[in-house]
């Protein structure tokens, strides 16, 4: 069964280059971002983009992360997917993870289309063996034809979205992180994508979704988290907490 723990997670990441004396003075808070703090002990700053996040995911949750620009959302699918070490707390995390984050990750321009899926297909997890005897099909699944023996450079983007898509889509995994962006690609494809997109999500025993997207998310997700400026501003069902979220971005500032 596919669980995500976080206990009192927060993720601090110290900025090098700039110096806390550079900083004016704000006295309105940002609207966007996690919270730029002084480092203890030096001139320079921090930004900590998780304050003590606490959260328990289980088998069959379909969650969207909703929130302004910065608030967290990329920087906890990251945490769940074990690319971002939390500076404090602890995760765990039950389930073979699938992210689909930078869809193009780990694809090289000078390799083929054919190589390209063999080489994505191992980073997703494949064995050599297991990609090999699905290559044929993800291939023809591409509508790519004859481009997949030429170099992935000569792709347009679209073509090499459908590329990574048809990989990424070709796995059954037990929990499916998603962040916004995918879906770039002609109409036709994108009929395609949302057909092999709905059946995908609907096998992931636990979802997790970040998007701006209201329509997105009420397609795909039940439960909604609204993050701000790295915390848990509210969780529940989903219609609920877009409304409330989107009442506070109408209700006058002050
Ligand atoms: N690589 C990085 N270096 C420095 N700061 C970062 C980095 N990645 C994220 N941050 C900071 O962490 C905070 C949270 O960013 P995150 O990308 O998680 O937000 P988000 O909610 O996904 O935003 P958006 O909706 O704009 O994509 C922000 O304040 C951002 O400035």
């Amino acid at each position: 069964m596919a669980a995500i723990t976080l206990q009192n997670v927060s993720v601090d990441i110290p900025i090098l280059d700039v110096s806390s004396r550079s900083l004016k003075n704000n006295v309105l808070a940002a609207v966007t971002g996690g919270q730029i703090k002084p480092t203890a002990g030096s001139k320079k700053v921090t930004i900590r983009a998780i304050d003590n996040l606490s959260l328990d995911l289980t088998h069959g949750m379909r969650i969207g992360l909703i929130g302004h620009n910065g608030a967290g959302k990329s920087t906890i699918l990251r945490v769940m997917a074990g690319i971002y070490e939390p500076t404090a707390g602890s995760v765990k995390v039950e389930g073979d993870v699938a992210a689909m984050f930078d869809i193009g990750f780990g694809m090289d321009p000078d390799a083929s289309g054919w190589e390209n899926i063999i080489l994505r297909g191992m980073l997703l997890g494949y064995s050599r063996k297991e990609i090999e005897l699905r290559s044929e099909e993800i291939g023809l699944s591409t509508g790519l034809g004859d481009f997949l023996s030429m170099p992935l450079r000569t792709y347009s983007a679209g073509m090499s979205t459908r590329l990574a898509f048809a990989v990424s889509t070709s796995i059954t995994p037990e929990i499916l992180l998603i962040d916004e962006g995918i879906g770039a690609g002609d109409a036709a494809f994108l009929q395609h994508a949302k057909e092999r997109l709905r059946s995908f999500i609907g096998e992931a025993g636990l979802l997790v979704v970040a998007s701006h997207s209201e329509e997105l998310l009420r397609q795909w997700c039940t439960t909604g988290l609204w993050m701000e400026h790295g915390r848990q501003r509210a969780i529940g069902p989903l219609d609920e907490v877009l409304t409330a979220y989107n009442d506070s971005l109408s209700a006058p500032a002050g």
